[in-house]
């Protein structure tokens, strides 16, 4: 029997209660993701995707429902198994690039390794070397401050992928961010998924990261109203079965 490699979630079901008022966040959720595909979650504000991303990073967990990753059912998990889970296998990017105000790039990288037990030498030299593949070699001592929006934003990357995560979450990545800026970060996470067979997944409505991720979800209202194969890597998009 192969182990099982994707993320998986079936009939999700997600409701929030503020002053006894029911929102639904999410109604009967299921999909399938596989390493090596960037895939885009779309859709109108409130339709849901950041409490899916939640869900199937295990941030939360569905009020009905089950997601799993790698074969683990995160559903099952306590809290403490599940953020033991995250710290292995996930990897986190978000719109504010939350940064360290007083460390510098190399030291914002280096400190992900410290947390996970990794020697100090050996944590630098590996936070060096991801910070010259997302391309900021020469900038990796220059603080938050001193670094442009899309710089800030690769920081953010390097230190999401610097521990290997098999799953990459990112919530609206390039809305920040110029075009150009915006093209290098899409390139980025695109590059990520296919070279080392991360599963990357996107919230955004930026329709630059539409037209380069491998699998676009289409939300509406809390559901999942389509599931088509990007444009990038197919040459046309096309409605999974
Ligand atoms: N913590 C919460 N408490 C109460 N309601 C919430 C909470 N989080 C989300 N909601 C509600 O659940 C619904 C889905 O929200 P969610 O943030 O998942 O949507 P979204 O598509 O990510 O929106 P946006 O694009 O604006 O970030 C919305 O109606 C929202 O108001």
């Amino acid at each position: 029997m192969t182990a099982d490699v994707s993320l998986r979630a079936w009939g999700l079901e997600k409701s929030y209660v503020v002053q006894s008022i029911r929102t639904q966040a999410l109604s009967e959720v299921s999909l399938a993701l596989h390493p090596g595909e960037l895939s885009l979650i779309s859709g109108p504000s409130g339709c849901g995707k950041s409490t899916l991303l939640s869900l199937l990073s295990g941030l939360s967990r569905p009020d009905r429902g089950e997601v799993r990753a790698f074969g683990t059912d995160l559903c099952a998990l306590d809290d403490a198994a599940r953020d033991a889970f995250r710290l292995v296998h996930c990897g986190f990017i978000f719109q504010g690039y939350n940064l360290f105000p007083a460390l510098d790039a190399l030291e914002q990288v280096q400190l992900v390794l410290d947390y996970c037990g990794i020697p100090h030498e050996v944590g630098r030299r590996a936070a060096a070397r991801v910070l010259d593949m997302v391309g900021l070699g020469r900038r990796q001592h220059l603080r938050p401050a001193e670094l442009s929006g899309g710089e800030k934003q690769r920081v953010a990357i390097a230190r999401a992928i610097v521990k290997r995560p098999r799953l990459l979450f990112a919530d609206e990545p390039t809305s920040a961010l110029d075009s150009v800026n915006g093209a290098i970060v899409t390139d980025l996470l695109r590059e990520i998924a296919h070279r080392s067979g991360t599963i990357v997944v996107c919230v955004s409505h930026d329709p630059r990261l539409i037209a380069r991720a491998d699998r676009v979800f289409e939300m509406e209202d809390g559901r999942l109203r389509r599931d088509s194969r990007g444009a990038s890597r197919y040459g046309a998009t096309e409605t999974c079965p």
